[in-house]
């Protein structure tokens, strides 16, 4: 039934008063300090009242519309259908971190509110003239202009490590040869599994080749590695989240030595630590990229078939080898081992 003309813009009215009239001093103050506490914290506030109640609900809705705080191109959304975990709590970096950085840092991050949208990083670079300057200009590359990935950085260094553009280099990110450095731009979801806990989807079709993430985490010593290990291992028997603690080895050109590389995303990392394992080797292939100018090269995800949308992506942790004890695989795949691999095994 339509509304009486005066009885509408009464209604109107009274609205848009309630949308100027001032938020009381606590809802203010609520609207800045939840978003930076912990789940446990979150849930500790929202029993105290109602109003608090209502905002730690909001907030826990935007939580889980973006597991990357806003710090990638695109949100990537946690879906789940098994359980009542609205989304994984961990702090966010889209690239690798030093624990020294880390430790003062990142104790806490701001993560679910209405305004925490940031804004996302332009990769385009103008030159003086405000032209667009597009296409690799690096020192060492003596081809400018078409932004393919020709540039002599892009040759194989060493067995396995794929060498990119980087800071000793002039180009910006706009560079063809500076492909994994440009952030996540795939549609990606973090979806919940009843066995293996959360996983990461694609929410498109990926083709054959594209670059789909990085390993983003912190940079631990062997020494520490090993450390964090046993915790895990330990906190793992009693039941608690699992842990993202990825290690690589670069074989060095000398074919004698091996650099070891230790990549913990457990309490701080990118969603790349949501990406499960699969014995077949799974859909995603693992590349080891250097920039050039940097020490230390970055474990970056590529598709290794079409994906098509919706289906989970995965990689292989590594050999399987025998052991007594060891976490239940659960891949499904025909080749499964039945146990997930471990650095100790
Ligand atoms: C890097 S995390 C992956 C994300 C994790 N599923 C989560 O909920 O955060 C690695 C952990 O995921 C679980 N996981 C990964 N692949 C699995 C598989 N194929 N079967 C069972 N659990 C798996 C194990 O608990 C493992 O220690």
């Amino acid at each position: 039934m339509r509304q009486p003309d005066s009885k509408r813009s009464r209604k109107n009215n009274e609205t848009q008063e309630e949308t100027d009239r001032p938020k009381p001093a606590l809802f203010q103050c609520a609207e800045l300090i939840l978003p930076w506490l912990t789940p446990l914290e979150l849930a500790n506030v929202s029993l105290t009242c109602r109003t608090l109640h209502q905002i730690s609900k909001s907030i826990t809705l935007s939580r889980s519309s973006d597991a990357c705080r806003a710090f990638e191109n695109i949100a990537i959304p946690f879906c789940n259908a098994v359980d009542s975990h609205p989304y994984a709590y961990f702090i966010y970096t889209h690239s690798l971190i030093l624990p020294s950085s880390s430790s003062s840092q990142f104790q806490r991050q701001f993560w679910g509110s209405n305004f925490s949208r940031i804004g996302v990083e332009s990769v385009g670079l103008v030159d003086e003239l405000g032209e667009n300057v597009s296409g690799c200009d690096c020192e060492s590359c003596n081809e400018v202009g078409d932004g393919d990935t020709r540039c002599p950085c892009s040759s194989l260094d060493g067995l396995d490590v794929v060498r990119e553009c980087g800071s000793s280099c002039r180009c910006g990110l706009e560079c063809g040869n500076r492909l994994s450095q440009k952030r996540i731009t795939i549609r990606l979801k973090v979806v919940r599994d009843r066995r293996k806990g959360w996983g990461l989807h694609s929410d498109q079709l990926i083709q054959k080749g594209q670059f789909v993430c990085e390993y983003a985490g912190e940079l631990l010593t062997t020494k520490e590695a090993r450390r964090q290990h046993q915790l895990y291992d330990e906190l793992a028997c009693s039941g608690h989240s699992p842990s993202a603690l990825l290690v690589i080895r670069e074989h060095l050109p000398s074919g004698n030595a091996c650099l070891r590389i230790n990549i913990d995303a457990t309490r701080i990392g990118n969603v790349a630590r949501f990406i499960n394992h699969s014995c077949d080797g799974g859909n995603l292939s693992t590349t080891l990229m250097r920039s050039s100018g940097a020490l230390i090269p970055r474990l970056c995800f590529f598709a290794s078939r079409d994906i098509k949308e919706g289906e989970e992506l995965t990689f292989s942790y590594g050999e399987i080898r025998k052991k007594s004890k060891g976490l239940q695989c659960f891949c499904g795949s025909s080749s499964c081992f039945g146990m997930l691999p471990s650095e100790d095994t």
